[in-house]
């Protein structure tokens, strides 16, 4: 897969009022190079609706684009791949249907790190590290000790999720992640773009 740096995942609880693609927009602007579609309340005709408009956005900026939870609708957009968790269908079993589309899955530790690996998967999702707020059913946090494992262990893609702030995100870093992943300190800003430039520099070495 295309490599990643900084992934937003959509969360249209934090920005009443703004438009989603209008939102996400600001964050590729801001550097986003990766998006994943996430919404947990809609009807399956309106999560493919935001697919289907997110799918165009992210092609006109060659962002990689990822739907959460909906095969189907990853498969009936054309995205370039899904996030599955611990209780979805098994990677093995997702593999079958979205062929050598991306597949991303969480981990919460270590052994679920290495099954992901060993199964294929594309890129794992480490955390949470911290106290999130955006997750209904999370396991407590993981802290940036399941990092500094997942960095000397694991050779696939990882990044790091869960209660990631500009004011914490260095720990981060300096357990060893490349990549974070944010839904509320990106999409809930009053201004998405400047925090995503933040980032950015952030991960490029660059910032204060
Ligand atoms: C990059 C990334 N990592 C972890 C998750 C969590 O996915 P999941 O365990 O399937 O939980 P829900 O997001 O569906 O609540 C993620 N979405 N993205
Ligand atoms: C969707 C999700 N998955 C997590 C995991 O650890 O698997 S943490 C999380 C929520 C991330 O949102 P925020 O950046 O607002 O904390
Ligand atoms: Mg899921």
């Amino acid at each position: 897969m295309k490599d990643f740096k900084l992934y937003a995942i959509t969360g249209e609880e934090f920005h009443p009022g703004r438009d989603l693609v209008e939102v996400m927009e600001e964050a590729i602007l801001g550097g986003v190079d990766i998006i994943q579609l996430r919404d947990k309340n809609s009807s399956k005709r309106e999560v493919l609706r935001k697919a289907q408009a997110l799918r165009e956005l992210t092609k006109k900026y060659g962002v990689t684009f990822i739907v959460n939870d909906h095969i189907d609708v990853a498969l009936a957009v054309d995205a370039d791949g899904i996030h599955i968790g611990q209780d979805d269908l098994p990677l093995s079993e997702a593999r079958k249907i979205v062929g050598n589309k991306i597949i991303g899955i969480s981990t919460h530790k270590i052994e679920e790190a290495r099954e992901a690996e060993v199964g294929g998967a594309d890129y794992i999702g480490v955390g949470p590290i911290f106290h999130t707020n955006s997750k209904v059913d999370v396991v407590d946090p993981v802290t940036t000790t399941y990092i500094k494992q997942v960095a000397s262990e694991i050779t696939i893609p990882f990044v790091a999720i869960g209660g990631i702030k500009l004011h914490n995100v260095d720990q981060v870093l300096q357990a060893g992640a490349t990549r974070v992943c944010m839904i509320s300190e990106i999409v809930g800003a009053e201004d998405v773009k400047a925090v995503c430039e933040k980032f950015t520099k952030i991960l490029d070495g660059k910032g204060e």
